[in-house]
């Protein structure tokens, strides 16, 4: 009867809701309890059958990225880590497949081991011309590029640029002296100054000229533009671990900002080949790779891995060395005993006029070294983690088995703002950083665990330009505070650590009252 009505019903077009009707719901109930028992298990897995549920930490950050994510996205991933180290101890699980450390041994078993790890790709932006940077490449391509730039950042390629870095100095302060004319209250956004400097130094020794920001008058806003970049490119990264939202998000903001990026990308190019055709006429960033530029990369790089390199480094490094510089007067100027230390050292360090102080006359004032350092603890440009994988058969570290495939890593902000590492860690104490001999030095610092202190990583991907934003911080600071007296102008005072990071820590302002000695 149902047959010969069904058969009925379609020679009349008619569709029957018979079975919809009786069979349908069953059909999502079962198929509702079976996606209910699967997520269930999948999850039971994660938390107490998974080879990393022998690790302590969250339940919830165990088995799902989830918790990860949202605090990566809100720029403020170091503050729940810190709350598990207290909790969980020195090792702590927070993601299904992820451990981070604040042990000082990390450092060594993480990053200079051999082989060595792999950088996990998902904490990377890819490059947008498909060349790979030295931030993005890995195995033989990351050798040969760090390999055609490495004499770039040697101890006689710094003597050769200190000219540069020592100009640019001399004009950040000519800057500083020109926003204080009709400024009756001498309040200066000294960030923004900072950026300048770090923009045309680093610009500078890439490209081969400046985009002469400390001449120009008036506001520039590179800085909040790069900085909008590393918001995208954290999100986005977050996103590749829920692929495809991340194409998604790239789709939308790189048709956006496709104009932007072109017109940088022409410029940067534009920069470089002038800088190219130039030759061997200066020392800088450029100068070993003359010559040793071709399709395929055998020489030692292709074209495209230049412009690629060009762009990445200016944007992430004048952003880290602004960020440094800025911070480190910060905490002089909430610390003033500490100024007053670091004002003694330089002002009698026998310079004649601010233009003696040089690359090479700054590298014995050992209070101005213990103020970078400290700054550079306290408050590190980046601080997040520095994700490796774990091998195909895994790794020991901090003396228990890690699986392979596991993302292990250190946070900056975290390893260097530990208890268990530093005395006092969240105090400005510059003198923890001053050898024992120096009468400013303080036993209570005995105990510090210096090894935990790895500002600039370590291994074959540590920070090839650690030295040249050494130079400059040293030029730029004992400049500043041997031209000027200082002070903090309220209302930054007690608050302008409280920061968001997106990679990097906000450019936030930091207002100052400058009077010229
Ligand atoms: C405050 C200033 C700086 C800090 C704190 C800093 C820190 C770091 C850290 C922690 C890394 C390791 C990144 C990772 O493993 O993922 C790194 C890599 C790197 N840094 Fe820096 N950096 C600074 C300034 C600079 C400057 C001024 C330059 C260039 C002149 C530079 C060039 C690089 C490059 C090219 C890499 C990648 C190296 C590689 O993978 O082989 N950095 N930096």
């Amino acid at each position: 009867m149902g047959n010969s009505n069904s058969e009925f019903a379609l020679r009349q077009g008619i569709v029957l809701p018979t079975l919809t009707v009786l069979q349908l719901p069953k059909f999502w109930i079962a198929a509702t309890i079976l996606l209910i028992c699967a997520i269930s298990a999948r999850l039971a897995y994660l938390a107490f059958f998974h080879p990393l549920s022998q690790y302590p930490g969250p339940r919830l950050w165990a088995i799902s990225r989830l918790p990860w994510a949202w605090h990566v996205i809100r720029g403020d991933i170091w503050e729940p880590l810190d709350r598990f180290h207290d909790q969980y101890g020195p090792i702590v699980r927070i993601a299904p497949d992820e451990l981070t450390y604040i042990s000082p041994d990390a450092w060594k078993e993480i990053y200079a081991t051999r082989p060595q790890l792999l950088k996990d790709p998902r904490s990377q932006t890819p490059p947008l011309n498909g060349a790979d940077s030295l931030f993005t490449a890995v195995g033989d391509d990351h050798r040969r590029i760090r390999g055609a730039f490495i004499n770039a950042f040697s101890d006689k390629a710094l003597r050769d640029q200190s000219t540069l870095i020592e100009n640019y100095s001399g004009q950040f302060i000519e800057r500083l002296k020109a926003e204080l004319v009709d400024n009756p209250s001498h309040v200066v956004n000294i960030q923004r100054i900072i950026g300048y400097a770090a923009f045309d130094i680093i610009s500078d020794l890439t490209w081969g000229e400046s985009p002469k920001a400390l001449r120009m008058s008036g506001d520039h806003n590179w800085i909040h533009r790069f900085f909008l970049h590393a918001q995208f490119s954290t999100v986005r990264n977050c996103l590749t671990r829920f692929s495809p939202l991340d194409k998604i998000l790239s789709y939308f903001f790189l048709r956006i900002t496709s104009k932007q990026r072109i017109a940088n990308a022409k410029l940067t190019s534009a920069r470089i080949d002038r800088r190219l055709a130039a030759g061997h006429t200066r020392s800088d960033f450029m100068t070993p790779i003359i010559g040793k530029i071709s399709e395929d990369g055998r020489k030692g790089i292709t074209k495209n891995e230049v412009l690629t390199n060009g762009l990445a480094a200016v944007i992430a490094n004048s952003q880290l060395s602004t960020i440094a510089m800025t911070t480190a007067t910060y905490l002089l100027l909430q610390y003033p005993h500490h100024f007053q230390h670091l004002a003694k050292e330089i002002r009698n360090a026998g310079f004649e006029h601010e233009t003696d102080i040089k690359v090479s006359s700054t590298q014995s004032l050992p209070y101005l070294d213990a103020v970078i350092n400290e700054a550079l603890r306290l408050h590190h440009p980046t601080p997040g983690s520095l994700p490796r994988i774990a091998p195909k058969d895994g790794l020991v570290i901090g003396g228990k088995y890690v699986p392979g495939g596991t993302v292990v890593g250190v946070n900056l902000h975290n390893v260097h703002n530990r208890s268990e590492n530093f005395y006092k860690p969240r105090e400005f104490h510059p003198e923890r950083f001053l050898g024992k001999n120096d009468p400013r030095y303080s036993a209570v610092f005995e105990g510090d665990r210096k090894e935990a202190f790895q500002p600039f990583s370590m291994g074959p991907r540590n920070c090839i330009g650690a030295k040249v934003f050494l130079a400059e911080a040293r030029v730029v600071l004992a400049r500043l505070i041997w031209t000027f007296d200082m002070l903090l102008a309220e209302p930054e005072a007690l608050t302008w650590l409280d920061q968001k990071a997106w990679l990097v820590f906000e450019p936030k302002p930091l207002r100052v009252k400058l009077y010229v000695r």
